[in-house]
């Protein structure tokens, strides 16, 4: 099993953590290959110590020194990189706030986007960290940090966009071959738009989502702005549309992403709020997120509570 990662940018073998490498960026490694290695043996000694712990998981995290995080192979929201380093803007700000919180090592567990909750729940590890949508039916299942960032969804689509599709309206319109990630909120957009849940492609990842588009098994996969950008950028065949709002309830809706914990540990979910709005206002979390290609406008002053509201 890979040693866990030390907040100070190295592993436990001095490897460097910090920062997404440029060659990270430009090509980007799913990590969905880890999942088993890293998922289930090497964890199941910390998920026992979950039971014990007296609902303080904060105290444990601090006694152990280290934290799990789910993560989804995802540019640039959480992935390994290709030098096994684990990065993203999820991560990169979740050893930030560990760090305030007085835990120094944080430890991947990659899955597939769909397998985080389920994940969480089972303790296969402590946080989602994947810079996961805050939305009514997830509040049901887990509590959410407030949002970190605000984004719009993209399509990725054959260059040219030959179908002119630019937005979910145009999918249904046009009677588009749609794909999208498994677990992922685009699903419910397109169904609110009147796609046949049944005719959706569901792909394992956004990899597997330009494939699809590039094959011409499907015409239009969509994915956040930010992770459509990245999955196109070295692609000669597909290209991004430009981002767009999905309309929720027939209203243009703007997504806010943030960090998961098991519907118990709201004292963890507080004390990591507390950390990351003062890293909002001393403007340290742009600074971590700016690298993975966030804007100002991605900032965000929304709050988990408006966004579980819906
Ligand atoms: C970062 C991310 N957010 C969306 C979601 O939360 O469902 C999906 O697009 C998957 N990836």
């Amino acid at each position: 099993m890979a040693p866990p990662l030390r907040n100070d940018g190295r592993d436990g073998n001095g490897a460097r953590t910090r920062g997404p490498s440029r060659r990270a960026l430009l090509t980007g490694v799913s990590a969905l290959g880890a999942a088993g290695a890293l998922g289930a043996a090497g964890c199941s000694r910390v998920a026992t110590a979950a039971s014990a712990d007296g609902g303080d998981l904060l105290g444990r995290l601090r006694a152990q020194g280290v934290v799990r995080l789910g993560i989804a192979g995802e540019i640039p929201f959480g992935y390994i990189d290709r030098d096994g380093e684990l990065t993203g803007e999820a991560p990169e700000l979740a050893k930030a706030v560990f760090k305030r919180l007085g835990v120094d090592r944080v430890q991947p567990v990659p899955t597939e986007f769909g397998s985080l909750i389920p994940g969480l729940d089972s303790q296969q590890f402590d946080v989602v960290s994947a810079g996961m949508y805050i939305n009514p039916q997830r509040c049901e299942q887990v509590v959410f940090s407030d949002p970190d960032y605000q984004m719009l969804d993209a399509f990725v689509v054959r260059k040219g966009n030959p179908k002119g599709l630019h937005g979910y309206q145009d999918v249904v319109a046009k009677k588009a071959r749609f794909a999208t990630g498994t677990g992922y909120a685009e699903i419910q957009y397109a169904v609110e738009a009147g796609y046949k849940e049944s005719d959706i492609l569901i792909v394992p990842d956004q990899v597997a989502g330009l494939n699809a588009v590039e094959a011409g098994r499907v015409d239009v996969f969509a994915g956040t702005a930010l992770t459509v950008r990245e999955v196109v950028r070295k692609s000669r065949r597909a290209e991004s549309t430009k981002p767009f709002a999905p309309l929720v309830k027939g209203k243009p809706h703007v997504d806010g992403g943030g960090f998961a914990f098991r519907s118990a540990e709201t004292r963890l979910r507080d004390a990591f709020n507390v950390e990351l709005r003062k890293m909002k206002k001393s403007g340290e979390l742009f600074r971590i997120l700016r690298p993975f290609g966030f804007t100002a406008a991605e900032m965000t002053d929304m709050t988990a509570k408006e966004l579980c509201r819906g």
